[in-house]
């Protein structure tokens, strides 16, 4: 065998790295291509199932110039060819070849690929055709067992029986395989049974090859359930919506053909079709699809509300605000499906241990086939029939297989209680998280400051003061000002133009009203500018700022070009949550960091509380992104903000945690791993996934092993059968599949749900 041997059975581990290359984002320009826009084909290939045909594909499809790089998504046999090709007909031709059938699908409707039901892998036909090889494989074993010959007539017509009516798939797959010079299962399995013909075993080759047929039934039924795990999240919505017509008359039409802005009515007990902003009629939803929050949330006009959640109580007009394939469901659900087609470490380790396993074993059993033998220390037939044995072991199908099925569960069971994780990179990294530096403002705190003082330090009244200051922060996205501006609503004034208005990152606004220029911010911004001030005020201006920031608020200090005009004050309210999750991330052993641009005082005050002892404050963004760069180079550093402007902060971290990501598309997009809801206690709970999802992992990949090793020891010593091996290698696959599968069900009960429930 050439090179291709180096990688015998199932996940072909020479592709991992093209699959690095085949990742979405490195795919715009691809060198190859000479900087030429490459396209992408979606196929959606029914019989594309196991990792076998993964290998067969990109063998196939390598020899096509144009082709840039292959994704491969097999739980949901997307196969996605990027290319410059300006007729994709030979893509076709070439897996027709190799007895696949592709159909087309539109390149930006992959995800809502994930919506239809599929089409169960395992055939009703499927199903008799092997009972009947099942009935006849054992007649024949039973029929020598009776005391007929191995290969008397009767034995051998039922034995055939049994290969015609169950083998046949795999005996095709093996042929292709043989004409494509690749090692894979079913060419083992085929070299198996053909060598048990050879030397009159008619029985076992019946037995085996239909043990093998049924065991991959099974497994790829489970596989449609770790499949359908996936898919679960989005049978939420609904498919049709009970919309306005312009004659206003009310009809159900189907979710596809609505468009923006247009109204549609949701009754209670119903499901929500599409995103959209409530216009009119006041409900409880409960959004425990999105989030995975079991308590329902109040909906009045002008809420958002999501596809897939569930109206409680009253009847909603909604204004649809997304169209069906951009709702925040079917972006999680697109999420996930990326996610899983990227490759856990794990996973990648378990594919080099397969690439080096296999050859090592073949080259064994072709020892053990001519070896002793030749030294005259066994029979031919029974040194043949070990080999055989020995190639049916060779294959690390469980090990390879378990990895993905369980990296996909556990994303799922995340993404189930509203944590997205983008890749099973995080997922498995989750459980060595030594430390986690938090944002304070939206993270461990609300993030929706109120004002609680305004101090005039000059000749402006309380009301003009505050119109200034609210004008200057209309251009601001920042939680302070949001907060002067809902005070300043109240007061029913109108905002103030703002001229030349400048907003400085961390330290605050400014701009000119009336042709006098203003700033508003912190310390910092304010003694940049440099006023000179009279003593008393001086005195003033500081023992006021001391006393609030005593108080534990934070102090903005307004100014024109030459006086301090006032101070003013907004406080932020700790989130219930955030004590709980930190107390509960401690006692797993990990180190706990506050990084805020607020002052030293409020910040000190705020971590006491939550009871965090180490606490940075003053940061800007850029020494916010120092931090994180020294914490990670000492350990594997996660990083908590609200997505906005902790970006950089949040990509260098390890693992960077976007919360309240239900509300924010920038903190879906920008983080690793985002939390729909806005409640810390999310972390440990991620962190308990990862654990238990390494468990499983190692559980399956230990057992896989451990199998493989006893036969590899039963046969060398001449105690195991053909079958007894078939049986322990298919039995393993499955075994772990179904191991993985448990993850699903697991249960994350964590100490503060049930002490705050
Ligand atoms: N638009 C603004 N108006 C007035 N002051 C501002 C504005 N933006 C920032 N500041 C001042 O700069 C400080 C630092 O801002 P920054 O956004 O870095 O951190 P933060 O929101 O206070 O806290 P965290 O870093 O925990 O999110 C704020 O505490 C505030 O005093
Ligand atoms: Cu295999």
């Amino acid at each position: 065998m050439s090179e291709k041997s180096s990688c015998a059975c199932e996940h072909a581990p020479i592709d991992a790295a093209n699959d690095k290359a085949a990742a979405p984002h490195n795919l715009a320009k691809n060198e190859s291509t000479g900087g030429q826009d490459t396209q992408s084909l979606a196929l959606k290939i029914q019989n594309m199932d196991c990792p076998t045909e993964e290998k067969l594909i990109r063998l196939s499809l390598k020899t096509v110039a144009g082709i840039a790089a292959l994704d491969f998504d097999l739980l949901n046999r997307i196969l996605t060819v990027h290319h410059t090709l300006s007729n994709t007909d030979i893509i076709f031709s070439k897996l027709k070849e190799i007895g696949m059938s592709a159909l087309p699908l539109p390149a930006t409707t992959t995800a809502s690929a994930t919506t239809q039901t599929q089409t169960p892998s395992v055939s009703r036909r499927q199903i008799i055709t092997m009972s009947i090889a099942a009935v006849a494989a054992f007649s024949s074993e039973f029929l020598a067992w009776r005391g007929a010959a191995n290969d008397s007539l009767p034995v051998i017509m039922t034995a055939l029986i049994a290969v015609f009516a169950g083998g046949i798939p795999t005996l095709k797959k093996a042929w292709v395989a043989l004409r494509h010079l690749s090692l894979n299962i079913y060419l083992l399995m085929a070299t198996a049974v053909i060598g048990a013909v050879a030397i009159g075993q008619w029985p076992e080759a019946a037995v085996v090859i239909v043990l093998f047929g049924i065991a991959e039934l099974i497994e790829a039924a489970s596989l449609d359930r770790a499949r359908n795990a996936i898919a679960g999240l989005m049978a939420h919505a609904p498919e049709t919506a009970n919309t306005l017509q312009t004659n206003g008359e009310w009809k159900d039409s189907p979710v596809n053909e609505i468009t923006l802005d247009q109204m549609i009515r949701v009754r209670a007990g119903e499901r929500i079709a599409l995103d959209g902003i409530v216009a009119s009629g006041h409900s409880s939803v409960d959004q425990a699809a999105i989030t995975g929050e079991s308590m329902p949330v109040e909906k009045r006009t002008g809420d958002q509300v999501y596809a897939g959640t569930l109206n409680q109580s009253g009847t909603l007009q909604l204004r649809v605000s997304s169209l069906q394939a951009d709702t925040m469901l079917s972006r999680i659900a697109r999420s996930v499906q990326q996610a899983q087609s990227q490759r856990a470490p794990t996973q990648s380790l378990v594919d080099q241990f397969a690439a080096y396993y296999t050859p090592v074993v073949f080259v064994v059993a072709l020892l053990i086939a001519v070896l002793p033998p030749l030294l005259g220390t066994n029979s031919w037939h029974d040194s043949l029939y070990q080999a055989l044995v020995l190639l049916v072991i060779a294959c690390p199908c469980a090990l390879v297989i378990s990895t993905p099925v369980t990296v996909v569960c556990g994303l799922a069971l995340a993404a189930k209680r509203g944590i997205l994780i983008k890749g099973g990179l995080y997922l498995e990294q989750g459980k060595n998280l030594r430390l986690i530096a938090l944002d304070k403002t939206g993270t461990l705190t609300e993030g929706k400051p109120s004002l609680t003082d305004v101090i005039a330090l000059a000749h402006l009244s309380q009301a003009e003061i505050l119109q200034i200051a609210a004008s200057l922060e209309a251009g601001s996205q920042h939680p302070v000002a949001y907060a002067i501006l809902s005070r300043h609503a109240e007061s029913g004034e109108n905002l103030m133009p703002v001229l030349h208005f400048s907003s400085i990152t961390a330290s605050g606004v400014n701009g000119e009203i009336n042709g006098q220029r203003y700033s508003l911010g912190n310390l910092r911004m304010f003694e940049s500018l440099n006023l000179t001030l009279a003593p008393e005020v001086k005195k003033i201006l500081d023992e006021n700022l001391a006393q609030l920031e005593q108080q534990n608020k934070t102090v903005l200090i307004l100014a024109d070009t030459r006086h301090v005009l006032a101070l003013l004050a907004v406080a932020d309210k700790l989130r219930v949550s955030s004590q709980t999750a930190v107390r509960e991330l401690q006692t797993m052993g990990i180190d706990l960091v506050m990084l805020t641009g607020d002052n030293a005082q409020t910040a000190k005050a705020i971590a006491a509380q939550v009871g965090i002892s180490e606490v940075r404050s003053q940061l800007l963004p850029e020494e916010k992104l120092l931090a994180i760069t020294q914490f990670s180079d000492k350990q594997i550093t996660g990083m908590v903000g609200d997505g906005v402007n902790d970006a950089p902060a949040l990509a260098r971290a390890h693992i960077g945690f976007a919360m309240g990501a239900a509300g924010s598309d920038t903190a879906l997009e920008t983080a690793d791993v985002a939390l729909m809801q806005d409640d810390l206690r999310k972390l440990p709970e991620f962190i308990r996934i990862s654990k238990q999802t390494a468990r499983v992992l190692w559980q399956n990949i230990g057992f896989a092993i451990s199998v493989k090793i006893l036969f590899f020891a039963l046969t060398l010593t001449g105690h195991s059968s053909m079958w007894m091996a078939v049986f322990a290698d298919t039995g393993t696959s499955l075994l772990v599949v179904l191991n993985g599968l448990r993850l699903l069900r697991y249960q994350v009960s964590s100490v503060s749900e049930t002490s705050s429930s």
